[in-house]
């Protein structure tokens, strides 16, 4: 797959501002994907594309979700933050003819993550949470965990965006509970200090 052809692809949709967005995630989850030695190709097609759908129309959001994700997206219709991602991966299985599980589910899963989530999946997450222009708490102690323990990073990353969404009154995805609880459970964070 051309990853030149998909940012073209990518700029005539996107605002100037979400496709730099877009780019920077891309470079950030290639630096990460040589660090925990990932198929490069397939985390610059996630990374790429994982925002593609960011800026549809709420009606088109939920058509896709309703449509295809049926289960998955019924209790989130409201919640277009969330449905994004699943038209994103629509749209790369549909637009871009890509049929590879572990791109999709990166694509799929980069806004609320979910419990036993692929290397990949974890990349691109993580990548869209500390790419150089995110600013918010903790946000520099997360970018250089990301660096030497991925799993501490996206611990440290859901309980700051769980404490976000709980201050403003906002519903947490299931998968994100979840893949909190996994992360913790499989102590796969060596460690319970953060
Ligand atoms: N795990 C989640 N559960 C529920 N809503 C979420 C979750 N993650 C993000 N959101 C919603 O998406 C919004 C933007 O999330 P964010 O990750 O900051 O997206 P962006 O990539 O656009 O900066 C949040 O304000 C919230 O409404």
């Amino acid at each position: 797959m051309d990853i030149n052809f998909l940012k073209k692809e990518l700029s005539s949709i996107l605002s100037k501002k979400r496709y730099e967005h877009s780019i920077r995630v891309l470079e950030t989850a290639i630096e990460l994907a040589k660090i925990y030695n990932i198929d490069l190709e397939k985390v610059a097609i996630a990374a790429i594309l994982h925002d593609f759908a960011k800026e549809f129309k709420r009606d088109e959001l939920v058509s896709i979700s309703k449509n295809f994700f049926k289960e998955e997206t019924e209790d989130y219709l409201d919640n277009i933050e969330i449905l994004h991602s699943y038209a994103g991966t629509y749209i790369a299985k549909n637009k871009f003819n890509i049929n590879d599980s572990d791109i999709l589910n990166a694509i799929k899963y980069h806004t609320t993550g979910r419990k036993n989530m692929s290397l990949i999946e974890k990349i691109v997450y993580i990548a869209d949470a500390i790419e150089p222009k995110r600013d918010y708490p903790h946000v520099k102690k997360i970018r250089e965990l990301a660096f030497k323990n991925l799993d501490k990073a996206i611990l440290v990353e859901v309980n700051n965006k769980i404490e976000y969404l709980v201050n403003e009154n906002l519903v947490i995805h299931i998968n994100s509970i979840e893949m909190r609880n996994w992360l913790l459970k499989n102590k796969l964070i060596g460690g319970n200090k953060l």
